[in-house]
Parts: structure tokens; sequence; C-alpha cells
């Protein structure tokens, strides 16, 4: 169990980390999602003692990191799978890892083969891909058997054979009662691997929720329209929380109003609807408009929005 509380990090004048308090459960995988420079890896190396907290604090099953005898048997963490790039071989790397914690060569042969290393163990670790590395990283994390994993970004650089075999390692893992704590910001991976969500951006937790009631909380509705009078659809429907975009041509995607309400104004205004699709909310959609102010570095080409209040300032007709 993972139990942050007031956590926060500044660096000079930067808050990464404002004030953050959240629990990390054994027995589930729990995804920490967030934009770029949300503040996830400054967390985590926090829980791992790396990083020092400028207030609050952060315990592992119970205690500070530090305060653990053997650390490597509480808590294994991936953070920065360059970091493990080495002379010696994968093999060395985990033996030696393995030595400073009174851990056994056995062991160290069942995570490289947990990891699927075996081929490479001999290898340098220098010459490794990414997502060897990736493997590496996660063997010693799992090296001493610890009852709290924590991977920051584990999937990057796997190929999709990689990401099936880490969704199904974090799964095995919390089925084991583990805590398993996982950074990613594929929100599509984190809908099929985790159970609970913890969302981050701009250093605040902004959810923390299983990931059902997440989706479910959206309560937006999205419906994709096509007409020949998208402009003219959206400014009869009234409402100021109701906005839409055209997609293309004649196609709109309508938020906030339900597929009833297009279609009853529609018909009012003797506008031509020939399509009405509601859209199902995804974790993408609820991840995007939860962190939609939260975003730090954000694209400039986003789909222009027109409002059904009457400011549009999309392409629509
Ligand atoms: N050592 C540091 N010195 C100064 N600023 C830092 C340092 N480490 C992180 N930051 C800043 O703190 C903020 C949070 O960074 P952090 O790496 O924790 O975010 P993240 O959510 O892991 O992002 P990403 O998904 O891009 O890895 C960023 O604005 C970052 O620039």
């Amino acid at each position: 169990m993972i139990e942050a509380s007031g956590l926060s990090k500044r660096y000079g004048g930067k808050t990464a980390v404002d004030n953050v308090s959240f629990t990390v459960q054994p027995g589930k995988v729990t995804g920490f999602l967030g934009p770029n420079g949300a503040g996830k890896s400054t967390t985590m190396r926090m829980i791992v003692g790396l990083d020092r907290p400028t207030s609050g604090r952060v315990l592992v099953n119970g205690k500070p990191y530090a305060r653990h005898k053997a650390p490597l048997r509480e808590v294994g963490a991936l953070l920065d799978a360059k970091a493990v790039h080495t002379k010696r071989s994968a093999y060395n790397h985990l033996r030696a890892m393995a030595a400073t914690h009174g851990i056994s060569a056995n062991r160290v042969n069942e995570v490289i083969e947990l990891t699927g290393l075996t081929s490479v163990a001999q290898k340098r670790v220098g010459g490794f891909s990414l997502g060897m590395g990736q493997r590496l990283g996660i063997a010693s994390a799992l090296l001493g058997d610890p009852s709290t994993v924590i991977l920051d970004e584990p999937v990057n650089g796997l190929d999709p054979e990689g990401v099936l075999w880490v969704r199904h390692l974090a799964r095995e893992l919390a089925a084991e009662g583990r805590t398993v704590f996982l950074s990613s910001h594929l929100m599509s991976e984190m809908a099929q691997t985790a159970d609970h969500l913890i969302v981050i951006g701009r250093g605040r937790i902004i959810a923390d929720a299983p990931i059902a009631d997440i989706i479910a909380g959206q309560k937006k509705v999205r419906v994709l329209v096509r007409t020949d009078s998208p402009r003219e659809l959206l400014q009869a429907l009234t409402g100021p929380e109701i906005t839409g975009v055209e997609k293309e041509t004649g196609l709109l995607e309508i938020t906030g109003a339900e597929p009833r309400r297009i279609a009853e104004t529609a018909l009012e205004r003797q506008i031509l609807v020939y399509e009405l699709t509601p859209l199902q909310v995804s974790l993408e959609d609820a991840y995007m408009e939860l962190t939609r102010d939260d975003v730090e570095y954000r694209s400039k080409d986003r789909p222009q929005e027109l409002s059904a209040a009457g400011t549009a300032s999309g392409k629509g007709k």
C-alpha cells in the first residue's frame, strides 16, 4: 500500500507536485495518468526516496521507503529504464543488485525467465534496445519479490507483444495481492489494465476513482449529426453547454445535447438530418475532458469549436 498525504515538491519557483494526497490499494492495478509535466515521475520518485518532498510525506507499507531494512523486498520500481544501461550483462547487473539485498541467484534466474530475457541474459546491457531495457528494468523491480510494484511508463518502447505482456504481468501481480502502481499516458492501455485511476494535472490530483466511475462521471453526451445545415442546427440548439465541431463538411459532432433534443430541434426548424449517432464516452474522452484545463504543453491544432450560443468561430456553414 502507498499512502501520500499533503505531498509537495518544488524545484526553485516551479511547483511540480502540489499538496497531493492519495492511497494506492493492494490487490488492484492503479493507473497514474496525466499530461506531460503533470508530476507523475516526481511523485513516483518521492515514493521511493529518490526525491525529497518539500512538504508532506509518503509511506510505503506503513513506513517511509528509507526506513525499510530491505527496501527492495518492500517495493520494486522501474523509474528510468536507461539508468540500468551499463557494461555489465543483464545477468551480472541483476546478480549485483541481488547481492546487496541477500537475494539468491535462483531468484535472478526466475526474474530473467519471467521477463523473457533468457536469450540475452549474457549480453551487455549497453547494447539493449529500449524494449529490452524496459524488460530488464521490470526484472530489477521484481527481484526482491516486493509487495508493492511501481512502474513509470512500463510499456514505453515495447512492441505489441511486450505491451500485452506488461498488461498480463500487472494483472497477475495485482491478483497475487500486490499493490501495483503504473504511470502511462496511453489511455487505451490503462482502460485495459487498470482497475482504478489517479489523474494528475499541473501537480494536483484531479480524479481518484475506479475507471468505470471516471467514464460514467463524464455525463456530457456526444452525438454525430449529418446535415446540410450544421451551423443553422447548432444555432437552433440553444444552451451554453452545447458545442459542436464540424468534423468534415456536413458532419457535426455535438456535445451536450441528447439525440432526441437534436432530432426535435431539426424537425421544428425543418432542417434535414440524415444521420444521428450517439457516441460512447471512452476513457480517452473522459481523460481529455478532465485534463482540459491542466495541460501544460498543448498542441496548437485542436479542432475548432462552434458554439450553440452563436459565437461560432469554426468553419461551419
Ligand atoms: N529536477 C527538476 N528540476 C526542475 N524541474 C523539474 C525537475 N524534475 C521535474 N521538473 C518539473 O516538474 C514538473 C513535473 O515533472 P514530472 O517529470 O514529474 O512530470 P511527468 O508527469 O512525469 O511528465 P512526463 O509524462 O512528461 O514524464 C515539470 O514541469 C518538470 O519540468
